[in-house]
C-alpha cells in the first residue's frame, strides 16, 4: 500500500528534510505515515457524503503513481458547509516512529529554540462567556432541548518570536508517547499540529475500529490524588452519562453496516500525558468491505465527543453559544487510500500555528450535572498538551492572574 517502509536512520537521512510548509505527518502505534511534497492540493465540500468519496477516488485516481500506493492526507472541517482539504503527497512512506523522532532532532539545529517570550494572550471565549454559555446550555437540558453539547474556547497566544514549528513537534513527539500526532500543512499558511488520542475511525479492509472518549479529568503529579481522580472519573454518573451518549449514536450508525459490531457493555480508562478518559473501544467487520472509510467516518462526525445529542440543534447551539466558527478545530483529520482504507481521529489537542501566532482549541462535554467553573478547568486543562510543547505553560498561567 505505501511505497517505502523506513526503518533506520540512514535511509531517513537519504530522504532530506521534513517541511512543514508543505509535508503531512500521521503518527498511529508504533508508525507514522509521511507525506513529503505536494503532488496536488484540493478542497471538497463535506455535506454531500457520496459526492465527496466519488470526487476523492478521482482525484487519487488522476494522480495515482506507478504503483497503486497513491494515498491523500486531508483535514474535515467541523461545520459541514466549509470545505475539507486534501494533499496527495509526492511521496509517501510509512516510518518507524521512532526513527522519524530521531530523523526530526537531527533538524532541530543547537540554540535554534532559544526562549521565545509569549507576548499576548487573547481569548476568543474567555472564562466570563465560556462559564456562562454553559448556564444557558443547561437552561436548554431543563427544557429538554438537548441531553448534551460540547462547548469550547479557542485561545491566541503571540510570540515575540517566530515559533520553532519543528521544535515544537518534536516537543509534542517527546512529551505525549501515546496518541496521534499529525500535522497538516493549511491553505492558510499555517500548520494544523497535535496530538490526538481520540480514534473516530480506522479501516483495515473488512474491518472498522473506534476509540471515541468522552468524560474527563485531568492527571496529577501525585499519584494518591491520581489514584482519586481516575476512580472518581469511573464512578462519575455525570461523566459515565456523557460518555453513554456518543456510544449510543455511534452504535446507531454502525450496527446497519458491521457484523458483530462489538462494544464493551463500560468504558474503561485511558490517559494522555495530561488527562484521564473514559473510552471504549468498538469494532466491527464490514457488511460491505468496499465501504470508504470517508463514507462512514464522514456521517459519524461530528459525533456527540466533539457536538451534542441530538446532533443538528446541537450544533445550531454552538453556533449561537461559541460565537466564533471552530474552522479544522473539532474537525477529523486522516488520510485514505486507493482502496478505502485509512485512519481519521479528531482534531482536539492541537493548534494551529503561523509565525508568530498559536491558535489553539480546547472543548468539554456539558450535560445537565455540569458545573460551569470545573468545565472551564477541564478546557484549561486539555490546553496543556499544546502549552506544555509550546514551552509556555508557567508563561499562560502568568497571563491569567
Ligand atoms: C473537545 C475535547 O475533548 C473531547 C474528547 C474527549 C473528552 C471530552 C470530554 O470529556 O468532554 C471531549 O468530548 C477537547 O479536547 O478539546
Amino acid at each position: 500500500m505505501h511505497a517505502g517502509e523506513i526503518s533506520n536512520l540512514a535511509q531517513a537521512q537519504s530522504l532530506g528534510e521534513f517541511l512543514l510548509d508543505q509535508d503531512c505527518l500521521f503518527v498511529s502505534g508504533d508508525s507514522c505515515l509521511l507525506g513529503q511534497g505536494v503532488k496536488h492540493r484540493f478542497k471538497l465540500p463535506i455535506a454531500n457524503t457520496d459526492y465527496l468519496v466519488s470526487e476523492l477516488q478521482t482525484q487519487l485516481r488522476n494522480h495515482q503513481g506507478e504503483n497503486d500506493n497513491t494515498i491523500a492526507f486531508g483535514v474535515l472541517p467541523f461545520c459541514k458547509y466549509e470545505m475539507a482539504q486534501f494533499i496527495i503527497p509526492e511521496q509517501v512512506a510509512r516510518w518507524d516512529k521512532k526513527v522519524f523522532s530521531q530523523w526530526l532532532n537531527t533538524q532541530i539545529t543547537e540554540g535554534s529554540h532559544t526562549e521565545n517570550p509569549l507576548k499576548a494572550v487573547n481569548y476568543l471565549q474567555d472564562r466570563v462567556h465560556f462559564e456562562h454559555t454553559v448556564q444557558q446550555a443547561k437552561e436548554l437540558f431543563d427544557k429538554a432541548l438537548l441531553d448534551k453539547i460540547v462547548l469550547s474556547k479557542q485561545v491566541e497566544l503571540e510570540f515575540e518570536h517566530a515559533i520553532n514549528r519543528k521544535h515544537v513537534l518534536n516537543q509534542l513527539l517527546t512529551q505525549s508517547q501515546s496518541g496521534y500526532h499529525f500535522a497538516f500543512p493549511t491553505e492558510s499558511e499555517s500548520v494544523l499540529m497535535g496530538v490526538s488520542p481520540e480514534l473516530l475511525l480506522r479501516k483495515e479492509g473488512e474491518t472498522v475500529t473506534s476509540n471515541p472518549l468522552a468524560g474527563s479529568i485531568p492527571r496529577d503529579p501525585c499519584s494518591k490524588v491520581e489514584a482519586q481522580h481516575r476512580a472518581a472519573l469511573f464512578s462519575s454518573k455525570k461523566d459515565r452519562y456523557e460518555h453513554a451518549v456518543v456510544i449510543d449514536d455511534m452504535r446507531q450508525l454502525l450496527e446497519p453496516v458491521c457484523d458483530n459490531l462489538a462494544i464493551p457493555a463500560e468504558p474503561s480508562l485511558l490517559h494522555t500525558a495530561t488527562m484521564w478518559h473514559l473510552s471504549t473501544v468498538i469494532s466491527g467487520h464490514l457488511k460491505d468491505p468496499s465501504t470508504h472509510i470517508l463514507a462512514l467516518a464522514n456521517q459519524l462526525h461530528p459525533t456527540p465527543a466533539l457536538c451534542g445529542k441530538p446532533t443538528k440543534p446541537a450544533y445550531q447551539h454552538i453556533l449561537d453559544l461559541e460565537g466564533h466558527g471552530r474552522d479544522l478545530f473539532s474537525g477529523i483529520i486522516g488520510w485514505c487510500d486507493q482502496q478505502g482504507n485509512g485512519e481519521w481521529v479528531v482534531v482536539i489537542r492541537c493548534g494551529e500555528l503561523k509565525a508568530h501566532v498559536a491558535k489553539l482549541f480546547a472543548g468539554a462535554g456539558i450535560v445537565a450535572a455540569s458545573d460551569p467553573s470545573s468545565e472551564w478547568l477541564e478546557t484549561e486543562a486539555k490546553l496543556k498538551t499544546m502549552l506544555n510543547a509550546l514551552s509556555v505553560q508557567q508563561a499562560y498561567t502568568q497571563f491569567n492572574k
